[in-house]
């Protein structure tokens, strides 16, 4: 990729620290994902009321609805410390074994990104997750024996984006998974008036509806789009941040009224362009947007796909009515 996209799920290079402060710290505060929150609360309930560490949780979904923060909200439930790591950061078993050695009975062990965990680690969390105990290797060559490290009862919470790259093993291990999904407009909305209320921004309803319409399903791309929004409101406005001021904020930025950007336009464009809608390969369109391949099967399709503007079919990607639609052209009624 070539540059930053206002419209990315990731977390782009100068937002760690808003992110922190703008982070729900309890369950209650959390908005939206109804029936992970539901589930969670009775096992953390369940948990604190038998005095035991909650099961292992797996977090998985798209980047930015909020796996790290239901990582800390599960902490502060359980009235626990959480210790953080990711699985790229453990490059030997060592850098696993500090952390362990570290935890009190209950804390949260956070691993993000936990499928890119090296093997060997990944090996050594099965006996710490099923009966809390690392056998470690110690020495070398004939003298070299295992020493058996036994643990204090926690809970691993893991994160990932893509759940099929994790080994069945340690899926299978993982007590509770929960899969995070894109959120309601209407849930947004409220993400997007709450940190408002926190960046002490005044902002009307609309003015939030029309931030949430345009931020993919994904509270991290609605808090960024708050703060561009309240910059232009702010400087060529009143700073009240309101439908029309969103509107003309984000029009300046290309994000459009579906939330999809220039790339994504352009995607779809060439595709009706070039190749009447499709159905056309992925490699093909990727070669067409000057993109990689991988990354319009990561970043561009799945958004597309999710709002009815391109479907898969057995011979490539394909336009859909709707996606004619949003871009203004007639819409050429589907082939099979
Ligand atoms: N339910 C929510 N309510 C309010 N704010 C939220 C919610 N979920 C996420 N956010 C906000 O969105 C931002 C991104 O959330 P978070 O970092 O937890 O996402 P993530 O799923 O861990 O992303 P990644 O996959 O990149 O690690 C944070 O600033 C957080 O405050
Ligand atoms: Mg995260």
């Amino acid at each position: 990729m070539t540059e930053e996209r206002i419209v990315s799920g990731d977390i782009l290079n100068d937002e760690q620290t808003t992110e922190m402060s703008l982070r729900p710290q309890f369950l209650s505060q959390y908005i939206g994902q109804q029936k992970v929150k539901e589930e969670l609360g009775i096992y953390i309930l369940a948990a604190r009321e038998r005095a035991e560490s909650l099961d292992h949780v797996l977090l998985y979904g798209p980047p930015g609805l909020g796996k790290t923060t239901m990582a800390m909200v599960i902490a502060n439930e359980m009235g626990v410390q959480i210790r953080t790591t990711s699985g790229p950061a453990i490059e030997k078993p060592g850098d696993l074994v500090a952390l362990l050695n570290e935890l009190e009975p209950g804390d949260v062990l956070f691993i993000d990104e936990i499928h890119r965990l090296p093997r060997v680690a990944e090996e050594m969390l099965y006996s710490a997750m099923e009966d809390f105990y690392v056998d470690i290797m110690v020495g070398q060559g004939p003298t070299s024996h295992p020493v058996h490290f036994t643990l204090p009862p926690f809970t691993l919470v893991g994160a990932t984006t893509r759940a099929g790259m994790l080994s069945a093993p340690l899926r299978d291990r993982f007590g509770i998974i929960s899969h995070m999904e894109y959120y309601e407009t209407q849930d947004l909305k409220e993400i997007v008036l709450r940190s408002a209320d926190i960046f002490e921004t005044e902002i009307v309803e609309e003015g939030a509806y029309e931030i949430a319409l345009r931020s993919r399903g994904t509270p991290r791309i609605a808090n960024r789009l708050l703060k561009r929004v309240r910059d232009f409101a702010q400087v060529q406005s009143d700073g009240i941040v309101d439908r029309s001021v969103a509107d003309k904020a984000l029009s300046m930025l290309q994000v459009d009224h579906a939330g999809l950007d220039y790339v994504d336009q352009k995607l779809l464009r060439t595709m009706i362009e070039l190749y009447q809608g499709g159905p056309v390969g992925l490699s093909t369109i990727a070669v067409n947007i000057g993109e990689e391949t991988e990354t319009v099967e990561d970043m561009y399709e799945p958004y597309l796909i999710q709002k009815g503007f391109i479907k898969r079919t057995s011979r490539g990607r394909q336009v859909t009515p709707l996606g004619f639609e949003h871009l203004g052209y007639d819409p050429i009624s589907e082939r099979e």
